[in-house]
């Protein structure tokens, strides 16, 4: 098999890598055997999100490529151009970890292609399902935990993308045209898309943005129980750390503006993150089995 590591003719990497994402990707907090398979399926969404936020790639070609992406991870078919997909799949039938997880993530990359405004909360959230979502439940399924775990799941890793949609509103509006804050309350609120075009944040734009913290707070407070759903204190300890991460940014994001400033946590503030996150489990006794149904 050709080595993954490389690009395919289908790939547009941005060059962007782990040590760009907000939070811990793969961290040393998880068990050392797990971290290779957290390393492919990272690749594997890596790649096809460049795909979708590529600039220069019309959308029919943008789908047809995710299309053989998803394909190859399900059926094994698709050749070397697919190598990323093709090594995930190797990885999931060895740990048993349904494919799902990852073709979820090609139906959201493929609206990302079509959509480029949203309606409501709902329709954010249907995104979200299929864009974060998958990603706390292929850890937990990876590291043998419960299926009861995956609502506190689904509420972090959501909060943690729309956290990730403010933090970047100008930039996917700028160079993409895409507006994930839902148009109609900007309308409600008396502005309008062009309000995300300026130097700072407009009072319209603000009221949206402090609309969709609102709600971004209460999935953040749906997800507190998820650290000690963990029977792995290593997985108990990332998940308080980046449940931490998104407590912090949630405060950054209602105190100071994304569209004057990128808003992002300090060395320091993530650090203080991990260690909270280490001493909140170090503290509290694991469960010995899940919950039964
Ligand atoms: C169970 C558990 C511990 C769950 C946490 C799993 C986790 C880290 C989910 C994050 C999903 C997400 C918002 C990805 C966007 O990445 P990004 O913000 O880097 O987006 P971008 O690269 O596209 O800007």
């Amino acid at each position: 098999m050709k080595d993954s590591s490389l690009s395919s003719a289908v790939e547009t990497p941005s060059g962007k890598g782990a040590g760009d994402e907000n939070f811990p990707v793969g961290s040393w907090l998880l068990p050392p055997a797990l971290r290779p398979h957290i390393a492919r399926y990272y690749a594997f969404a890596r790649t096809i999100d460049d795909i979708a936020d590529n600039p220069d790639l019309p959308a029919a070609e943008k789908i047809r490529r995710l299309d053989g992406f998803a394909e190859a991870l399900s059926t094994g078919q698709g050749g070397p151009d697919y190598a990323k997909a093709l090594a995930l799949r190797a990885s999931m039938i060895e740990t048993g970890v349904p494919f799902r997880h990852g073709t979820d993530l090609t139906i959201a990359f493929k609206q990302d292609a079509i959509q480029g405004r949203y309606r409501d909360w709902e329709d954010l959230m249907g995104y979200c399902n299929n864009s974060a979502a998958p990603v706390g439940r292929y850890l937990i399924d990876l590291h043998g935990e419960g299926r009861h775990c995956y609502v506190a799941s689904d509420a972090l890793c959501n909060a943690l993308q729309v956290l990730n949609h403010l933090q970047d509103c100008q930039k996917d509006y700028r160079a993409l045209d895409r507006v994930y804050l839902p148009e109609p309350w900007l309308i409600e609120a008396g502005g309008s898309i062009a309000d995300l075009d300026g130097p700072a944040s407009t009072p319209a734009l603000r009221q949206v943005i402090d609309r969709c913290l609102d709600h971004t707070a209460e999935l953040v407070r749906r997800a507190r129980p998820l650290p000690d759903q963990f029977r792995s204190r290593r997985f108990a300890m990332e998940a308080a750390f980046i449940w931490r991460i998104a407590d912090r940014l949630l405060i950054e994001l209602s105190r100071r503006d994304p569209v004057a400033t990128r808003v992002q946590l300090s060395k320091g503030q993530f650090a203080a993150a991990g260690l909270w996150g280490v001493a909140l489990v170090l503290r509290t006794p694991r469960p010995s089995a899940p919950p039964k149904g």
